[in-house]
């Protein structure tokens, strides 16, 4: 075949498996979108029950997810990208991105399947509850574990060596804390464990047919890898269960090329034998490598949770946030903040104010003025990560921290229209202060990129705009995470194919020079939004204060 036509008919799919639903993409041989579908876990797959994508376990602040849930939804996923006419025969990698810090125990059983899938049978008959040893496995929103965060910082000597070595203190919802819990409640389990993925990792296993390993970036997430060295962490390992480098595997660069896809693939959707399996990774640094971004862009991302991602040249010393592997840039590290009471709540204040409307919402936020006549709320509906708080607080303009009433707030503000400017303010107001006690300065020079399902909110990224007192972009695709899954793979497979010589491109000049990164202006703050929002940080400060303190 001529190498142009060979060329033209290469295509790159990518995958997100987040909270709330499991999406894909197809992108031409120049990186334009020829297909994508999705699947939403609540309504699509009502049969396991979920709220958001998640179920609450059976103790307070447990969360989980069935995996065989998300076996099902790659088999319905990848139907509906046939039903719409793509063409998986032209697909030369594959890569994806998965929420991060979820954890998944393959049995024996579970690995056999994986070595030996059935084309004639749907993936979810094959991989099946009997593929784990635990079938309620805990996921990013799961709060349980603060007990196994102690002991692993004790363990290796304080929260600074913690932070020093994998780029956190130790966090309920990272992997390390929450594998220690298997390991000490349900230790045959634990036992029985052959391998250990990450939700993105898993979402590799399936592709490869065998259990895929571990990408740097989302293994930054676990409180086990030593970010500088990119090698699982002897003491932190030792920290958290026994023999657990073997159930974890060696890391991989995040541009890895695990292997070819299995001939399930091949012979049900007709992938190519050739197809390459490309290391998966988590949402938020996927959502960076989507975005292309330059380092005085903050990325804000309104997925289920709230996150903010900056490029960073040094890992800074932090005693609240993360510090990642840089996904794309091998020298580099990511910073991420990440807030659990993002969409959710949204959605329940819309549900309550606006009959679930999101252009009701819209209105009735947009006909309220900045600042909101002293009016501010904090919805920590759950237990929030940074500051580690939950309950509602709203105040007046009246209540002052030495107010009789502080600690209780008012109980309703007098309209809808209030109490939805004061839930919005209140979010971005929280998100700024945190980022600026992690070192991120707003100057005049930042601007900021905005993705994820919120992304589409005008009315919310002008909040975000004046809050930040920064201009507010939007790419094409709101969905950076999926974007970055595919733009991985593509620029995973031309290295594969240009060796590792010199002349090779970097991620972003390559992925630049195939594709522009067309970023849209949303919204310019207002003029005099620094006037009234920074003040309205301290008051942010003192609520905090309170909910912190009950
Ligand atoms: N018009 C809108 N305004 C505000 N939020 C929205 C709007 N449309 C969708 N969302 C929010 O987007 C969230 C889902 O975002 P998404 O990025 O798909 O989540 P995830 O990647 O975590 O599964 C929903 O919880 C919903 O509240
Ligand atoms: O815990 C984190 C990041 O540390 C979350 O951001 C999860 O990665 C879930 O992402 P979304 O589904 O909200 O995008």
């Amino acid at each position: 075949m001529p190498q142009q036509q060979q060329e033209t008919q290469q295509t790159f799919l990518g995958f997100d498996l987040s909270t709330q639903k499991l999406k894909a993409i197809l992108l031409s041989p120049d990186l334009n979108v020829v297909a994508s579908a999705e699947v939403k876990f609540d309504s699509d797959l009502p049969e396991f029950r979920t709220t958001g994508g998640a179920s609450a376990g059976p103790n307070k602040f447990e969360f989980f997810v069935q995996p065989v849930m998300w076996v099902k939804a790659m088999d319905i996923v990848l139907d509906r990208l046939v039903m719409q006419e793509a063409d998986l025969s032209t697909v030369a990698a594959i890569s994806g991105s998965a929420q991060q810090h979820g954890s998944l125990y393959w049995s024996k059983h579970g690995i056999s399947a994986l070595h030996s899938l059935d084309p004639d049978k749907f993936l979810h008959a094959q991989i099946d509850d009997s593929a784990f040893v635990v079938n309620r496995t805990p996921i990013w929103m799961d709060a349980s574990t603060h007990k196994q965060c102690f002991e692993m910082e004790t363990a290796i000597g304080g929260q600074t060596e913690m932070v020093q070595m994998t780029g956190s203190k130790c966090y309920a919802r990272f992997t390390g804390p929450q594998i220690r819990k298997i390991y000490q409640q349900r230790t045959h389990a634990y036992e029985d464990a052959q391998r250990i993925s990450l939700v993105s990792s898993f979402l590799a296993s399936l592709f490869l047919g065998d259990v895929a390993a571990i990408d740097y970036a989302d293994g930054s997430g676990m409180n086990l890898l030593d970010i500088r060295n990119k090698t699982w962490s002897k003491a932190c390992l030792n920290a958290c269960a026994p023999d657990l480098d073997e159930r974890l595997g060696a890391p991989v660069d995040g541009f890895a090329v695990l292997g070819n896809v299995c001939d399930y693939f091949v012979q049900r959707f007709c992938f190519p034998p050739t197809c390459k399996v490309v290391a998966c990774t988590g949402d938020n640094p996927s959502a960076l490598a989507g975005m292309l971004v330059a380092n005085n862009w903050l990325s804000v991302s309104l997925g289920t949770s709230d996150t903010l991602m900056m490029s960073l040249e040094e890992p800074p010393k932090l005693e609240e946030g993360h510090v990642l592997c840089h996904p794309t840039e091998t020298h580099k590290y990511m910073g991420l903040l990440c807030f659990r009471n993002g969409s959710l709540v949204r959605e329940a204040i819309n549900k309550l104010e606006a009959n679930g409307s999101w252009e009701t919402f819209n209105e009735l936020l947009d006909s309220t003025p900045r600042g909101n006549f002293g009016n501010m709320a904090l919805h920590f509906r759950e237990m929030e990560i940074i500051p580690k708080a939950k309950g509602t607080l709203r105040w007046n303009k009246e209540m002052q921290p030495s107010s009789p009433d502080a600690a209780k707030g008012v109980l309703k503000f007098s309209s809808p229209q209030i109490e939805i400017r004061a839930l919005i303010e209140g979010q971005m107001l929280h998100h700024r202060a945190i980022a600026e006690d992690m070192g991120f300065h707003f100057g005049s020079e930042t601007k900021i990129l905005a993705t994820g399902g919120a992304s589409v909110n005008q009315s919310i990224l002008q909040i975000i705009a004046d809050v930040f007192n920064a201009p507010v972009y939007k790419q094409n695709e709101s969905e950076a995470a999926l974007l970055g899954a595919a733009y991985r793979a593509a620029y995973a497979y031309y290295v594969h194919e240009n060796g590792q010589t010199e002349s090779v491109k970097s991620y972003r000049d390559y992925i630049l020079s195939q594709k522009p990164n067309q970023l849209n202006i949303a919204c310019e703050p207002n003029k005099d939004s620094e006037t009234i929002y920074a003040p309205m940080l301290q008051r942010y400060r003192d609520m905090a204060y309170v909910l912190e303190s009950q």
